[in-house]
């Protein structure tokens, strides 16, 4: 069985995935999710395993789109403290979904740091009030650069500022972005002016205070994914309207929703399907988890263009 698996690198991937295509393809799993069992989507909240020892993380993450004719399994490990290596590593399983034999072996760091911008972007362009001019993003990593480009697809930014907790860091991603890229020594200043808001750290407290955010501004809230981690203000989770990506996942691993006690008012796919008002003149934050059904889609594309079928 196993010489008939493919193995798929992270550059065969990311030479097939473009934001043009995946985006789209990213609104329409949210839309089904939130539209499920009808819409053939199942997907479980994934299993973590924590490692105290390392206090490292491993997450299992299946789902299935029926419509799609899609199976895979994500499997994903985050290492905080890794450094000069990344904290993140994936790889996904692709399954045929009639016989439930192994297809191929992909890489899964592409498609995790674009699906997620693909998410974002996907929020903003329903969230958003107007056309967005000023973009500030809090951390400096892969999620930051990834988000940079998904966004500046759908929007040409007057200024995108760009704050980490190591200055150096953030000063060589805005130098390889692009002009309108400023790396600035305090999250404050990033923030003031944005229309468009990005967190994506590892931190486990709050990096974005509700004083500096402008009313009706966007927030994609992306790192925090851990019950007891917070990366957003408590104050501003209850001043903004929040959606999320899961509602069920939500309630169990943001710690930006568990420790506020904030009000969830909807799912971002509810708002894609016309099911749930998009409240964009009020400040709106898009609690991103991530979800299987969003590296199942996106590996299916690559599939797909692997094999000519598009
Ligand atoms: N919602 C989703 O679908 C996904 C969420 N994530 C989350 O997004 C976040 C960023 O992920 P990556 O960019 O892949 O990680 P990364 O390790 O590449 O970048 C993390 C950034 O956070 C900064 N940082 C680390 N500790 C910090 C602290 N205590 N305070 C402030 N900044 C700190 C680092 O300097 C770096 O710039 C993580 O929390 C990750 O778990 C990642 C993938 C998918
Ligand atoms: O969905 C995902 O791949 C992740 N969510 C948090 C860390 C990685």
């Amino acid at each position: 069985m196993v010489e008939h698996i493919k193995i798929i690198s992270a550059k065969q991937v990311a030479d097939i995935l473009h934001y043009d295509e995946l985006i789209p393809i990213i609104e329409k799993a949210l839309a089904d999710f939130s539209g499920r069992p009808e819409s053939g989507i199942i997907q479980p909240i994934r299993t973590v395993l924590h490692l105290p020892s390392a206090n490292g993380f491993l997450g299992i993450m299946p789902a299935y789109s029926e419509k799609d004719n899609a199976l895979s399994t994500k499997l994903l490990t985050f290492f905080p403290k890794n450094t000069n290596i990344s904290t993140h590593a994936a790889l996904i399983v692709v399954f045929d979904c009639c016989t439930g034999i192994p297809k191929a072996i992909m890489d899964g760091d592409v498609i995790t740091a674009q699906r997620t911008a693909a998410a974002s972007a996907a929020a903003t362009k329903h969230l958003t009030n107007g056309i967005p001019r000023q973009l500030a993003i809090l951390g400096a990593g892969v999620q930051a650069r990834s988000h940079y480009h998904a966004l500046s697809y759908l929007y040409k930014f007057q200024q995108v500022k760009i704050w980490n907790h190591h200055m150096d860091k953030a000063k060589l991603l805005a130098a390889e972005l692009g002009p309108e890229v400023e790396a600035v020594p305090e999250a404050k200043e990033a923030i003031q002016d944005a229309d468009v808001i990005v967190t994506v750290t590892n931190s486990s407290v709050p990096v974005l205070q509700a004083s500096w955010v402008k009313q009706g501004a966007h927030i994609n809230a992306v790192g925090s994914c851990r019950p007891d981690w917070n990366e957003i203000a408590p104050e501003l989770m209850h001043q903004a309207v929040v959606y999320v990506d899961t509602k069920e996942a939500a309630v169990k691993e943001s710690g930006d929703i568990i420790k506020s006690g904030a009000t969830i008012f909807a799912e971002i796919g509810e708002v894609i399907a016309g099911k749930a008002a998009a409240r964009t003149t009020e400040t709106t934050i898009f609690k991103s988890l991530g979800m299987a059904i969003e590296d199942t889609v996106t590996a299916n594309l690559v599939m797909k263009k692997l094999d000519g079928r598009t």
